[in-house]
């Protein structure tokens, strides 16, 4: 029986316009040439963007070493195993050999993240700097036979690699050098969400669900988001379940509380160390938080600040910054999407503030308490009480968002202020994820 084949021919079809070798790895397969049809290039740049990606393709896949169509030998009790799968989706991840998608990937293959009856196809990018490292990460996937991995493709060209993803987990990006302003790894970063965001625009489903984690996220999601005009402005996710986690962790250890007991915790605007972790609203045993831990100045002067400064404090310990639970944080914003929200619960996501309740700017990458019904798709939570404190500081986070956003606004086609982060800008980066 041959599995995917269908999906290795697209797979071959989405070698489109990449000057990169790409590969397709999987164990125990029987690896053929595709069958080609050689396409002018006069006759194929005639035709429309994905005919004409196919057409490319086709001649690729005559020249190029890498390309092969996988089929598999199943047997009856893999059959039986596989009766009520679901439909694989394509899942692109960029930075695929950095360290946390190290954490990230093996989670996704394993079927912990999107279930375990749903066969994924990983597409992975890296840099050209990286890219033998990808070729490890892909023989790493194959040795650890995950049955519900279906594929992975490796590449450095996002037209190639975001081909019809169904997810797009954008965790690559530049690390900040030494010496290097906040305002220049806004922009080198910037560069690179503009060109991933066209590429999906032009290559990915059309319903793709982008999760940003490379930094600083929630402004790298607004850049893919205008520079995807095809795709719907809702699906663009910005990284901050991590902070929600933390700050969940830290009124559960000090309400002495299992963690699952914690609710209703929003992280508000950045991630950086303006985001604004909300006690007021949040909830330990099916009560605010603020009358389970009786201590207000804890809650401002220690709870907020230490959810903030958390990556810093992490760095000085461990040597780096977070990896693993920044990969389990990812998991958990695929699973808030794809799972219906317990009622009187929200997740956190940096998500365009168009048509919030909450008077925030239109046209930000916001962290909102958002709520899924489980199909992809959420809406901001619009019954969170909001209190002088709250407010200023989300005000706070709105201004530099809009900043960081001034500072972006040629790779986004905008009208904007000139850019006003300099040197003597304070540095609200979380420390060790920047
Ligand atoms: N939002 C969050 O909560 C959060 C938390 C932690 C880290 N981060 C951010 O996540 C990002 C990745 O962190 P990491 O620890 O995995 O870093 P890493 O340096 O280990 O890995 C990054 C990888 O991205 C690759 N890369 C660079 N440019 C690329 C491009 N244009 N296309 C594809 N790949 C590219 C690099 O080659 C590298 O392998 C960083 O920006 C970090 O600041 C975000």
């Amino acid at each position: 029986m041959q599995l995917n084949l269908q999906k290795n021919v697209g797979l071959a079809q989405k070698q489109a316009t990449a000057p990169s070798p790409a590969f397709n790895v999987r164990g125990n397969a029987m690896r053929s040439k595709l069958p080609v049809q050689v396409a002018s290039k006069a006759a194929s740049a005639k035709k429309a963007p994905i005919a004409r990606a196919v057409a490319e393709a086709e001649d690729k896949a005559s020249k190029q070493f890498g390309v092969f169509r996988l089929s598999y030998d199943v047997n009856n009790e893999d059959k039986e195993m596989m009766k009520n799968w679901k439909k694989t989706i394509n899942v692109a991840v960029t930075g695929a050999s950095g360290t946390i998608a190290n954490h990230l990937l093996f989670m996704l293959a394993s079927g912990e993240v999107y279930g375990k009856d749903q066969p994924i196809a990983l597409q992975l990018l890296g840099s050209e700097r990286s890219y033998e490292a990808l070729e490890g990460v892909a023989m790493e996937l194959e040795d650890s036979l995950y049955p519900l991995l279906r594929e992975v493709s490796i590449g450095i060209d996002p037209y190639e690699i975001f081909a019809g993803a169904d997810w797009a987990l954008m965790v690559g990006a530049q690390p900040r050098g030494p010496g290097m302003e906040r305002s220049d790894l806004i922009q080198k970063n910037g560069q690179i969400f503009q060109v991933q965001g066209r590429a999906l625009n032009e290559v990915a489903d059309r319903n793709c669900k982008v999760i940003v984690v490379g930094n600083p996220c929630c402004t790298n999601a607004l850049i893919a988001m205008e520079n995807a005009p095809n795709l719907p402005r809702k699906n663009f996710h910005a990284l901050t379940r991590l902070d929600e986690n933390r700050a969940k962790s830290q009124l559960a250890l000090k309400a002495g509380k299992f963690y699952t007991s914690v609710s209703r915790v929003a992280v508000w605007g950045n991630h950086s160390t303006t985001q604004v972790p909300d006690f007021l609203n949040a909830k330990i045993g099916g009560l605010p938080a603020m009358n389970v831990i009786r201590d207000n100045q804890w809650f401002k002067e220690h709870f907020t600040p230490k959810v903030a400064m958390r990556g810093g404090a992490l760095i000085k310990k461990w040597g780096r910054s977070s990896a693993a639970s920044t990969a389990v944080s990812v998991a958990d914003s695929i699973r808030s999407l794809i799972t219906p929200t317990p009622p009187g619960d929200c997740f956190s996501s940096g998500v365009i503030s168009d048509g919030n309740l909450y008077g925030i700017q239109e046209g930000l990458n916001f962290s909102f308490p958002c709520r899924s019904k489980g199909d992809g798709d959420y809406e901001i939570c619009n019954d969170f009480i909001i209190d002088d404190w709250l407010r200023m500081k989300i005000k706070a986070a709105e201004d530099e968002l809009i900043q960081e956003r001034d500072c972006v606004s040629h790779l986004i086609g905008r009208e904007g202020g000139a850019c006003a982060i300099g040197p003597n800008t304070p540095d609200t980066s979380v420390p060790g994820e920047n």
